[in-house]
């Protein structure tokens, strides 16, 4: 074998120092050589070549991945044999590849994209990587959890969406509500322990916001994505269950946003679809604009048995150890009590208040538009969230407040900013707990929008709107709680980034030889 390896280095035209490890191995493949390379330089004094392709990740700039190839040639027929058939063997072994998948497309996410990007950016390496797929093209909202409920889908290894963040979480809710469905676990108890999801997630890019890909890959790149899909990467993710009054609303990995984002997204209606990701930026500031604020009062348990801050300096990166120590406890939680959902006894805490924006993040939310993200410290597998509560301030802090999810200042570093990492909460606004307590007040009713006390100001009878994952929920009063590692994607978190940008612009194939 070693003989192969020396002719080939010798003889390859760009001798780079190389090195791939199996597991970032795409395809390989025999390959014929042509007559014409064959008759040039000193190739032509030799009878036949045998030659193979190997096929591999080469890691670009900013998390990107990229498919690149090496071949390496041979006239010993047996010996190049040998080579194929030891590294198909090897392959064979990456057990955690996935070599079937159900794939939705939303051809209507984003910028009207999706059904494009797989066919020319995907499918092609799915076919490379011998994966099969069955794919559905979406016709409507909800087809693809609609089907998620009738398909026999242990038969996939994995399940793939193209789109934004709103077709993932439809992917989500028809894999986790069908998981439960057949476990017999009812979703509308909040105290459920929910089944967990084996069946991993693949997000290929093509919406808006594309923060769940962005956040747990690096960047929003559909041939990165698809990459990582191949390799059998798995990343489990923390999931939130949202009730109201026992009846289950909806699950949320990314953010659930009260007040500025739930407006931002009430404002956002499918009517300025045509917009496209444009639509958000439009929304942003008209709802920056109108400046509104919300009474009312969140009940939350910290998250005691995590090991990080919401204000710790380090990120969640690939191989987290705050995320690898929460998965033991699971375990050793699962082992104690088997599914029953362990209480905790531990106190709750009460804030009432006048708030611009709540938001509950399960990650940190890095997107193209905020690469650091709502809460930078944020994990994706923790088992718990970080709850941001902004208070009543000026436009002026509140426009302060958002630009430093731009920039390398400290967003929570601001007397009207609150953030906490909890593993569940409440929220009541004021207008439905005074309805409660007394529904015979129509005369509040009567003052609809306005503020009865100061006509003039921006505080809204009304009630927001909870923006969960880019979908609205029909109940402001909630109850939330964080399932540590409910589901799994085909992601590894974010790498480090490479500290030396010329060992990184160069692969390798060393560890072959
Ligand atoms: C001066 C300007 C400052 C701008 C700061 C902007 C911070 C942006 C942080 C955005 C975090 C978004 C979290 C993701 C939410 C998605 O689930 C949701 C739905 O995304 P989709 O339409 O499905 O791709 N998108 C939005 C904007 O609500
Ligand atoms: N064929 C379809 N027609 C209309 N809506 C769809 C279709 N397929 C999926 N959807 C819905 O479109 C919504 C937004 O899709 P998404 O892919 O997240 O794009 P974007 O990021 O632009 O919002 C999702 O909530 C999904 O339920
Ligand atoms: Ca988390």
């Amino acid at each position: 074998m070693k003989e192969l390896v020396l002719f080939t280095v010798k003889s390859c035209v760009h001798t780079e120092n190389c090195f791939v490890p199996i597991s970032e191995i795409i395809a390989v493949e025999e390959r014929e050589f042509n007559k014409k390379q064959r008759n040039i330089g000193r190739w032509q004094k030799m009878a036949k070549l045998h030659a193979f392709t190997v096929y591999y990740v080469k890691r670009a700039r900013n998390h990107r991945w990229r498919c690149s190839d090496v071949t390496f040639w041979c006239v010993d027929e047996h010996l190049c044999n040998q080579w194929t058939q030891a590294l198909k063997e090897s392959l064979e072994m990456q057990k955690s590849r996935p070599k079937q998948l159900l794939v939705y497309i939303n051809p209507y996410g984003g910028k009207r994209q999706g059904k494009r990007i797989y066919e020319q950016k995907v499918a092609p390496l799915f076919n490379l990587a011998s994966i099969s797929t069955d794919v559905v093209i979406t016709e409507h909202a909800n087809h693809a959890k609609d089907n998620l409920f009738e398909v026999n889908i242990y038969k996939y290894d994995g399940v793939v969406c193209v789109g934004g963040d709103g077709m993932f979480s439809e992917v989500m809710h028809g894999l986790i509500g069908r998981m439960q469905k057949d476990s017999g676990i009812d979703q509308n108890n909040p105290k459920a322990s929910l089944v967990q999801c084996n069946i991993r997630i693949g997000i290929i890019p093509a919406g808006s916001t594309d923060c769940i890909c962005y956040s747990t890959v690096g960047i929003s790149d559909p041939v990165t994505s698809a990459l990582h899909i191949i390799v059998g990467d798995c990343q489990p993710l923390d999931v939130s269950s949202v009730h109201h009054n026992n009846t289950f609303l909806k699950y949320s990995v990314s953010l659930l946003g009260y007040g500025f984002y739930g407006d931002i997204l009430k404002d956002n209606s499918e009517k300025k679809r045509w917009m496209g990701p444009m639509r958000y930026d439009y929304s942003g500031f008209k709802t920056f604009l109108s400046h509104h604020y919300y009474e009312g009062t969140i009940a939350y348990q910290p998250a005691k048995r995590t090991h990080g801050s919401p204000r710790d300096k380090e990120s969640c990166r690939t191989g987290c150890y705050i995320c690898k120590k929460s998965e033991k406890q699971l375990a050793e939680q699962t082992k104690e009590h088997g599914l029953k959902h362990e209480e905790g006894e531990e106190e709750w805490k009460v804030i009432k208040g006048k708030f611009l924006a709540i938001n509950a993040v399960n990650m940190s939310c890095a997107c193209p538009r905020s690469p650091k993200g709502l809460s930078p410290a944020a994990h994706l597998a923790d088992g718990s969230a970080d709850l941001i509560l902004v208070r009543k301030c000026s436009r002026f802090d509140f426009l302060r407040y958002l630009v430093r999810h731009t920039n390398q200042d400290d967003q929570f570093d601001f007397p009207f900013v609150d953030v906490y990492r909890v593993k569940c909460f409440q929220f009541t606004s004021k207008l439905s707990e005074d309805n409660e307590s007394n529904v015979m007040d129509i005369g509040k009713k009567r003052f609809g929008q306005f503020c009865r006390d100061h006509p003039a100001c921006c505080c809204n009878i009304v009630n927001s709107t909870w923006n969960c994952d880019g979908e609205t929920l029909d109940s402001s009063a909630i109850e939330v709680r964080v399932h540590c590692q409910l589901m799994k994607l085909f992601a590894r978190g974010i790498e480090e980034n490479c500290k030396d940008e010329a060992a990184c612009s160069q692969s390798s194939i060393e560890q072959l030889l």
